[in-house]
C-alpha cells in the first residue's frame, strides 16, 4: 500500500491574536514549500486550531503517515514532553496512522543569519550612528526550566556577537530563568557602552516580547545616557522557514535526532541530576484548545501589555486560569477562585514546600506536579521580581 504523507505543524499559541496571526503566517509560509501534500497547523495552547484538529484533518484526508514537527525554538517542555503527549495520543487512538514526530528548529546558521537580519534592521532604523565596539547586545530568550534549551540562547548569542563584532553582548530571560530581562538590563547599563540593543529570540509577537519592550522602555527611562534600541522578532523570515522545512525533510531522511547529550531526563547534567530518567509528561491538557474563550480582549491585535497592567494592579488576568504566572509565584500559597467554577489542584513541588491552589475551566479534575526548578529563587530570577501579584 502506498503511504499519503501529511505535515502537521505544532506551534505554541498565544492569548494575543496578533500573535496567533502571524504564527499561522508562519505556517503558510512552510506549507507552500510542500505543495504536494495536506499540510495543517495547530496550537499546543490558548489558540485554536488545537495539534488534535489538525491531526483529525490530516487523518480524513486520507493521510497514512503524518510529520509533525514542532514550531518551537529549542527543545523544552513544550517540544520534549507537551507536544509528543498530544501526538503520542493521538497516534494511540488512530493506531492505521503513522506519526513521526520531528525536532525543534535549535541553533542552526540559519537561524543565526535570520537573527541577524532582525538585529541589522534595528541598527539601520537609529537615528543615530554607534560604533558596534560601543555596542552591547542583549539576547532575550524565552526561558525554560530546561538549562539545555537555555543554553541554547547563550549560543545564539555568542555567535551573533563574534558574527558582527559587538563590544559586548549577555543574554536574559523573559521568564522561569534567570537573570530575567530587568536585571539582565540593569547590569548591562553598568558596563559603560553607549548602545544597548534588546532584540528577543522570539518566533512571534505576544505577550512575553511585549513584556520585553515594556521592561526594556521602564530601564532606559532610568538611563538616558545609554541609546535603547528594541530590534524585531523572528517572524516568519525565510530562513526560519528555510530551518522548519529541513526538519521535515530530515524526518523522511531518518536523520531527526534530537541531541540527547545535554538532556536533563536523560544524563546527569550539573545542578539537575535529581531529573535524570523524571517522566516527561505533558502538563498543558489544560491549557490546551482554550480558544476564543482564552483570547486577550484588552487590545486589538498586537499585545499592548494591557493585560500585565491589570495583573500589576491587584486585578487577575481577563481570562486567568491561575496558570499564568505560576513562574514566578511559587512563593504565595492562595487559592484562585474562577469563574469557571471547575476545581483543579496544581501544585508546585520544590524545595521549600510551598503550593498554590487555583480554580480554572476544564471539564474535569486533576492533578499535575511541576519538577522544581533548582533555581526559582535566585536573586535575579523570577520570585525575587515583585510585579505584583
Ligand atoms: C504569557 C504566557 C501565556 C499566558 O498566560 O498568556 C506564555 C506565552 C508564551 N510562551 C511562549 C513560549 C514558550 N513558553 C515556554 C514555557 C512556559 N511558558 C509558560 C507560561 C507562559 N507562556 C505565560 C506567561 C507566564 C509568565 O511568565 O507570567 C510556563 C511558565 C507555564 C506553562 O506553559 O506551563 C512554561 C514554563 C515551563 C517550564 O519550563 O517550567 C517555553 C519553553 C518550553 O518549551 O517549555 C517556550 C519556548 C518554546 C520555544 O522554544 O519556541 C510563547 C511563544 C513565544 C515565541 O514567539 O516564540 C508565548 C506566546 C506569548 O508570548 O504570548
Ligand atoms: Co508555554
Amino acid at each position: 500500500m502506498s503511504e499519503k504523507l501529511g505535515l502537521m505543524i505544532c506551534g505554541h499559541g498565544s492569548r494575543n491574536k496578533g500573535a496567533v496571526k502571524q504564527f499561522a503566517q508562519l505556517a503558510e509560509g512552510l506549507t507552500a514549500r510542500f505543495p504536494d501534500w495536506p499540510v495543517e497547523y495547530g496550537y499546543l495552547e490558548f489558540a485554536n486550531p488545537v495539534i488534535h484538529d489538525g491531526l483529525n484533518k490530516l487523518r480524513e484526508a486520507g493521510c497514512t503517515r503524518v510529520l509533525a514537527v514542532p514550531g518551537m525554538l529549542f527543545a523544552a517542555g513544550h517540544a520534549k514532553n507537551d507536544i509528543p503527549s498530544v501526538l503520542n495520543t493521538y497516534q494511540a487512538m488512530h493506531p492505521e496512522l503513522t506519526i513521526s514526530y520531528g525536532r525543534e528548529l535549535a541553533v542552526d546558521t540559519r537561524m543565526v543569519k535570520a537573527a541577524a537580519d532582525r538585529v541589522q534592521e534595528a541598527i539601520d532604523a537609529a537615528d543615530s550612528d554607534v560604533p558596534l565596539h560601543e555596542t552591547l547586545l542583549m539576547v532575550v530568550g524565552r526561558g525554560a526550566s530546561d538549562p539545555d534549551a537555555n543554553s541554547n540562547v547563550s549560543k545564539i548569542t555568542r555567535m551573533l556577537w563574534e558574527g558582527f563584532g559587538f563590544g559586548w553582548a549577555e543574554t536574559c530571560y523573559s521568564g522561569v530563568t534567570f537573570p530575567l530581562v530587568g536585571p539582565g538590563l540593569e547590569h548591562a547599563a553598568r558596563l559603560g557602552y553607549k548602545r544597548v540593543i534588546v532584540f528577543p529570540y522570539f518566533l512571534f509577537t505576544g505577550v512575553l516580547v511585549q513584556r520585553i519592550y515594556s521592561t526594556t522602555d521602564e530601564v532606559a527611562a532610568k538611563h538616558p545616557e545609554i541609546e535603547f534600541l528594541k530590534a524585531g522578532y523572528l517572524n516568519d523570515h525565510p530562513q526560519v522557514i528555510d530551518t522548519m522545512a529541513d526538519r521535515v525533510q530530515e524526518i523522511l531522511q531518518g536523520a531527526n535526532l534530537m541531541n540527547c547529550q545535554m538532556c536533563k531526563y536523560r544524563e546527569q547534567v550539573l545542578g539537575f541530576e535529581a531529573e535524570v530518567g523524571l517522566a516527561q509528561e505533558s502538563h498543558h491538557h489544560h491549557v490546551e484548545g482554550l480558544g476564543a474563550e482564552a483570547e486577550c480582549k484588552l487590545c486589538d491585535e498586537i499585545c499592548t501589555g494591557a493585560c500585565e497592567k491589570q495583573v500589576q494592579a491587584g486585578g487577575h488576568h481577563h481570562h486567568d486560569h491561575g496558570h499564568h504566572h505560576h513562574d514566578h509565584s511559587h512563593d504565595h500559597g492562595h487559592d484562585h477562585a474562577h469563574h469557571h467554577g471547575h476545581s483543579h489542584d496544581h501544585s508546585h513541588e520544590h524545595g521549600h514546600g510551598h503550593s498554590h491552589g487555583h480554580g480554572h475551566g476544564h471539564g474535569h479534575d486533576h492533578d499535575h506536579h511541576h519538577h522544581p526548578y533548582p533555581h526559582a529563587d535566585h536573586p535575579h530570577g523570577p520570585r525575587s521580581l515583585n510585579r505584583g501579584d
